[in-house]
């Protein structure tokens, strides 16, 4: 299954939520909606499985069968942003009524939501009511709901919101599992971490626009940000000078006494060390590969720092 978005646009009333966005899923792809509160996700993935139309451009989908404008049902999985799952009905009827809707026989609803909440270390709660679950076992729940009929196309809006680490890494795991099984999947996340290992591409969004897209290589290129490096001090951080002419972006604050370095590519390490060595004793540097989560923050994180957010930001300043 093939989505290919071109130019939707979508204005609620004074708010402009999405505006000429374009991008294309490719088949068995992990495709990750990355984005501020308000970028416009939510009112994305609603256009692209066809809960709301956009204002102009087009949705489609392409599969085997040739091009269509909307996914049925039955080749759709879709976790929503906002649960609805009927809190006073027992976990194993809502999930088979779920599924029948969606195509399913009674029979093969029943055996894939047992083999799925096994999986999800539910299958002793499955005669209780879904209200007397936890959130997070909610979620795990919805999620079911999503893939028990094996959708060739999975939506899911904040996959991971609500687990705690260990669930997080189990569903991390399932969605790697479906993709080698074929299924296109779409997530909107704020969880950096995993979405660095997971996607295949990211779609950065800002105020409805695209301001990335790319794998992670691709992305760490046209950010123009090389190596993160955190300098921890003995005592308090002392001024740091002249950190732009060694390739220093942006300075974060990370403690009292540790501050991060975001390096530009250009970045000159000799100079840079020679002036760290010079500004105070050191107790600690460390170095890595420029995450997801910085080129976000750099991205659509803040604006640059005005010289008196330079005193008071622990967000990070530009020098
Ligand atoms: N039904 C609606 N009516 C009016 N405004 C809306 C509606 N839905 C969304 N918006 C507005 O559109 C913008 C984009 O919202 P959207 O929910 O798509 O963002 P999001 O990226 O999913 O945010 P979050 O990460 O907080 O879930 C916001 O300014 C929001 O207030």
């Amino acid at each position: 299954m093939i989505l290919d978005v071109e130019k939707i646009h979508k204005q609620y009333a004074s708010v402009l939520a999405v505006n000429e966005l374009s991008f294309q899923v490719q088949e068995s792809e992990i495709f990750a909606l990355l984005g501020p509160n308000g970028a416009g996700k939510t009112s994305s993935v609603r256009m692209l499985i066809g809960l709301t139309s956009p204002d102009r451009g087009h949705v489609r989908y392409h599969s085997r069968q040739g091009e269509k404008p909307v996914i049925t049902p039955a080749e759709l999985g879709y976790l929503p942003e906002e649960r609805g799952l009927y809190q006073d009905q027992k976990i194993i009827d809502v999930l088979i009524y779920l599924a029948q809707l969606r195509g399913m026989t009674r029979r093969d609803a029943k055996a894939e939501a047992e083999k799925w909440l096994k999986r999800f270390a539910l299958e002793d709660r499955q005669q209780e009511k879904v209200s007397t679950l936890s959130k997070g076992n909610q979620q795990k729940v919805q999620l079911i709901a999503s893939l028990l009929h094996k959708p060739r196309m999975l939506v899911l809006d904040e996959p991971f919101s609500g687990l705690d680490p260990i669930n997080q890494e189990m569903v991390l795991e399932l969605m790697r599992e479906l993709k080698r099984e074929g299924t296109t999947i779409l997530l909107s996340a704020h969880q950096m971490a995993l979405i660095e290992r997971l996607a295949d591409r990211i779609l950065l969004m800002s105020k409805g626009s695209r301001v990335q897209l790319g794998d992670m290589k691709a992305l760490r290129e046209s950010s123009g940000l090389s190596l993160a490096v955190t300098v921890e001090y003995q005592s308090n951080v002392p001024a740091l000078d002249n950190l732009r002419e060694a390739g220093v972006l942006e300075v974060r604050q990370e403690s009292d006494s540790a501050r991060k370095l975001i390096l530009s590519h250009q970045a000159d390490l000799n100079r840079l060390l020679s002036h760290l060595g010079e500004s105070g004793p050191l107790k600690h540097i460390h170095s890595e590969a420029i995450s997801l989560h910085d080129i976000y923050l750099r991205a659509v994180g803040h604006q640059p720092a005005t010289e008196v957010q330079k005193e008071a930001s622990s967000e990070g300043v530009a020098v």
